[in-house]
């Protein structure tokens, strides 16, 4: 590679990176106003051409054509160097329309005998609604459209150096305009109705999306995260200890005689209970702490960080919370809760199901030995 193309490169990388290193929003912004840009260069084009070919005045095209390139470099200033960002609409597309409109009915008054290429272009400048504007937003800009070329079509008519012509002629102008205009904003609300619809779509199929992920992960009775999210959740505690020689508690919570619970007070009842225990368990812990439901009335708590002291003293103020705290039932009736606690301390190197089998072996051990009580496993 040549040294002036090695030089070059960065340069024009550079270049790049000025037109198109921008957020999403900007960027979006910048391929509408581009799009806007390559058609207003098409125009240039072919009225410069009528204007080479003797079918329009070239001093008038110069000025519109210098006119309607500074407008569209304007734009894309504007929105390039991000001063249109905090406008509602970044492109400013009605702005950048009604310009457009405006221009394309300048060019039909300058235009002489090379105006017929103006209404197709009219056209597409309307289909351009159909990035950002309102509905409201595109009517109006129909009407605006109406009257521009009414204006236009009446200098043309009353100032002779635009080359008047026939009233029929104007009038058949006019006519294909006002079709031109109608039958492209009805196109483009179509598009705009169409879009909505498809956002709305999109938006559904997100909740959708959204809610899946939550029945998936979370208990529909506790709220908590559920036996699976659980598992995901130790793997990745797991590892991150693993990695960091942080350490990491793992407990069993499980509450005591519930099944006496369930059939002194009912089902329901029951609910109620591992409602209220959840809550306030999860009132205890800190916000680091994953609290989890394993499966009936027993619960998994995972300490990330947490020196086995402070782990302790956190399980003996869940169950001296739970202890002193008895449910009310809307019968009027108050169940008074004790829980069980095995806890284990992650070792170097052990699998999370070993951790898991210590964890329950001390809440084995705590059932044993007479229930309401934090029992730790040994190595
Ligand atoms: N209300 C309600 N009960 C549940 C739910 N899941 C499990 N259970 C009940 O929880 C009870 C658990 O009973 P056991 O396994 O004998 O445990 P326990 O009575 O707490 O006895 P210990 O654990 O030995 O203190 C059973 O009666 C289950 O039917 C639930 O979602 N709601």
């Amino acid at each position: 590679m040549s040294l002036d193309a090695i030089v070059a490169r960065p340069r024009l990388q550079r270049w790049l990176d000025l037109v198109l290193t921008t957020e999403p929003r900007q960027r979006a912004s910048l391929v509408t106003t581009g799009w806007a840009c390559l058609l207003m260069v098409c125009c240039v084009f072919s009225l410069e051409l009528g204007a080479v070919a003797g079918l329009a005045d070239p001093q008038l095209v110069r000025w519109w054509s210098l006119g309607s390139g500074a407008c569209v470099l304007i734009s894309f200033a504007l929105i390039r160097s991000g001063a249109s960002m905090g406008w509602r609409d970044p492109a400013f597309t009605h702005v950048q329309i009604a310009y457009a409109i405006t221009s394309n009915a300048v060019a039909y008054a300058i235009a002489d005998q090379a105006r017929g290429i103006t209404p197709p272009v009219l056209a597409v400048i309307m289909m351009f609604g159909v990035f950002g504007l309102r509905p409201a937003q595109i009517k109006v800009l129909m009407v605006y459209g109406l009257i521009a070329y009414g204006v236009a079509a009446a200098l043309v008519q009353c100032w002779e150096p635009l080359g008047a012509m026939p009233v029929e002629l104007a009038a058949m102008y006019l006519l294909i305009v006002a079709v031109v205009l109608f039958t492209s904003t009805a196109l483009t609300l179509r598009a705009h109705a169409m879009r909505e619809h498809l956002q709305g779509r999109k938006r559904d199929l997100s909740q959708a999306v959204e809610q899946v992920r939550e029945l998936a992960t979370r208990d529909e009775l506790t709220g908590l995260p559920n036996r699976r999210h659980m598992q995901e959740m130790m793997r990745v505690e797991g590892l991150r200890a693993a990695r960091s020689g942080q350490p990491l508690l793992m407990a069993q919570l499980d509450l005591d005689a519930f099944k006496v619970i369930n059939d002194t007070h009912g089902h329901a009842a029951g609910d109620l209970v591992l409602q209220s225990f959840a809550r306030l368990v999860s009132g205890c812990v800190r916000s680091a702490d994953i609290l989890a439901r394993w499966g009936g009335e027993e619960f998994v708590l995972l300490m990330c960080n947490t020196s086995a002291q402070d782990g302790s003293y956190l399980l003996e103020r869940v169950r001296s919370v739970v202890a002193a705290t008895p449910v009310q039932l809307p019968t009027g009736a108050t169940i008074e809760l004790t829980v069980s606690v095995g806890a284990a301390q992650f070792l170097e190197g052990e699998e999370l199901a070993s951790l898991l089998e210590r964890a329950d072996e001390a809440l084995y051990a705590a059932k044993r030995l007479g229930r309401n009580r934090v029992v730790w496993a040994t190595r």
